[in-house]
């Protein structure tokens, strides 16, 4: 601790000789000296807002008897240790070892008294191991206007898609959670999630499949690094089939070279893809559906054909398609049993959840009903006004508050385009390779064709 204090004390020595000398003061000199003020702040007020709220605990007994034996004053409450400080580019993480009797349950209920305490904008707990756990505070709002920090390593299926209130990065890892539902009221920022999300993939050995029910309007301007696409129900259910011959297609691969004898080592068999040898391994799919609800709808009976066999291919895609490297991520507004059979069934497979502002209670359910009711609470409460917030969670039960980059259509088209060359052909999916994009003009008259509207 006095190397800390030591430590703090030099860095605010310099940072006053800037300001007394009036060196060139940049945004990083002001980071530091928020965060340096902060991090005393926390120091000097430490035992007193643990105190505070409720956070020590009393007096051991053999403590209490030392002090009779030795004659001192009764000895004070004990607030947990403080393991490790560590100041980070938002604010700081404080590493607590707990005193017996505490839980990281008191850390969590407590963390809304501890920001107001230590004057910070957001504190939030997680345990890190038993009898430790951590609490990350930030300084200011980083969800305001959010700034990604540079990647140290890109991981294949593993993408940095937005900014958690901790001010840690969230991760959409496909190899971690293989398939996602994406839910949120419109204009409350899925496709913008989405796109964040492809521009994140497009530099990577995946192929991109999509399927947009708004006429295309998201994904067909990225189409360049689409191996398929589809524009409607029609196409998507033959789409969605061509994808299941793939991946029956990439089992047999797989049983192919399984070669199961007694000799075999046992980390030479493999029951997916990733332990193929590279030469063999077929490229991960990733599938995205715009607008769900649109695939699930039916108004005749021909309709209702279609939907059924869509609905049965994406259920077959997501209970099979993990082993074969097909990840679905699936967006919609609602995505309930209204929209028929199997759904609840679909729903069930899709491990990770996000949802973005929902207008009630029930479309929050439908992410977060089976997992976490908390979630639930706190995906209503998003503002209408911050368009991009959600609420990200898993099966596990955890979740966070996160809000992804404000990626515009133009930055997502110039990263697939700068990647097209990556764009990978499947022979089953070989139909459904978008064509370049045609200029349609609305509205106005074609120079070509006189006198005739070109649309
Ligand atoms: N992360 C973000 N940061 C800042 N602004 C955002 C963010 N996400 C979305 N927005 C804003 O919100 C608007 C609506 O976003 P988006 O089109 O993604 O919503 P949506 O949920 O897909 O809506 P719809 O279902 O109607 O298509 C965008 O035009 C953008 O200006």
């Amino acid at each position: 601790m006095t190397a800390l204090w030591g430590t703090l004390l030099a860095v605010l020595v310099v940072l006053a000789f800037a300001l007394v000398l009036r060196w060139p003061r940049p945004t990083w000199y002001w980071m530091t000296f928020g965060i340096t003020f902060a991090t005393v702040r926390v120091l000097i007020r430490y035992r007193s807002a643990m105190d505070a709220c409720g956070l020590t605990v009393p007096p051991s007994r053999w403590r209490l008897a030392l002090a009779r034996i030795t004659d001192r004053p009764v000895p004070e409450a004990r607030a947990p240790r403080i393991l490790r400080l560590r100041p980070t580019a938002t604010g700081l993480v404080l590493r607590l070892k707990l005193r017996p009797g505490q839980d990281a349950f008191d850390f969590t209920a407590s963390s809304d008294r501890l920001r107001h305490s230590f004057a910070l904008h957001n504190v939030v707990s997680r345990e890190v191991r038993s009898g430790v756990v951590e609490l990350r505070m930030t300084g200011y709002d980083v969800l305001r206007r959010v700034r990604m920090p540079i990647a140290p390593r890109v991981e294949t299926l593993r993408v940095p898609v937005a900014l958690c209130e901790d001010g840690e990065v969230h991760h959409r890892d496909y190899r971690q959670v293989p398939h996602a539902l994406n839910i949120g009221a419109t204009k409350s920022g899925k496709s913008v999630y989405q796109r964040t999300l492809v521009a994140g993939l497009a530099p990577q050995n995946v192929a991109l499949v999509g399927i947009d029910c708004k006429n295309g309007v998201e994904l067909f301007p990225l189409a360049r690094r689409f191996t398929a696409l589809a524009d409607n129900p029609a196409a998507a259910a033959e789409l969605l089939a061509a994808l299941v011959q793939y991946m029956d297609r990439v089992y047999q691969l797989i049983r192919a070279e399984q070669r199961i004898s007694v000799a075999l080592p046992d980390v030479e068999i493999t029951a997916d893809i990733w332990d193929l040898p590279a030469h063999l391994r077929p490229v991960p799919v990733v599938v995205l559906v715009d607008e769900v609800a649109e695939l699930a709808l039916a108004a005749n009976k021909v309709e209702e054909a279609r939907r059924d066999r869509i609905v049965t291919d994406l259920v077959r895609l997501a209970q099979l398609g993990r082993a074969a490297g097909i990840h679905l991520e699936i967006c919609g507004q609602r995505f309930g049993s209204e929209l028929g059979k199997g759904i609840t069934m679909l729903r069930a497979q899709l491990t990770g959840r996000t949802a973005h502002r929902v207008n009630d209670e029930t479309s929050a359910n439908m992410a977060f009903g089976d997992i976490s009711p908390d979630a639930v609470l706190a995906a209503v409460q998003i503002d209408k006004d911050r368009p991009g917030t959600a609420v990200a969670g898993d099966s596990s039960g955890g979740w966070s508050r996160i809000r992804a980059p404000h990626t515009t259509l133009r930055q997502a088209v110039d990263v697939c385009n700068a990647h097209a060359h990556r764009t990978p052909e499947i022979a089953e999916l070989d139909a459904f390779r978008p064509e370049p994009p045609v200029r349609v003009l609305i509205g106005k008259i074609h120079p070509r064709s006189a006198g005739a509207s070109a649309f």
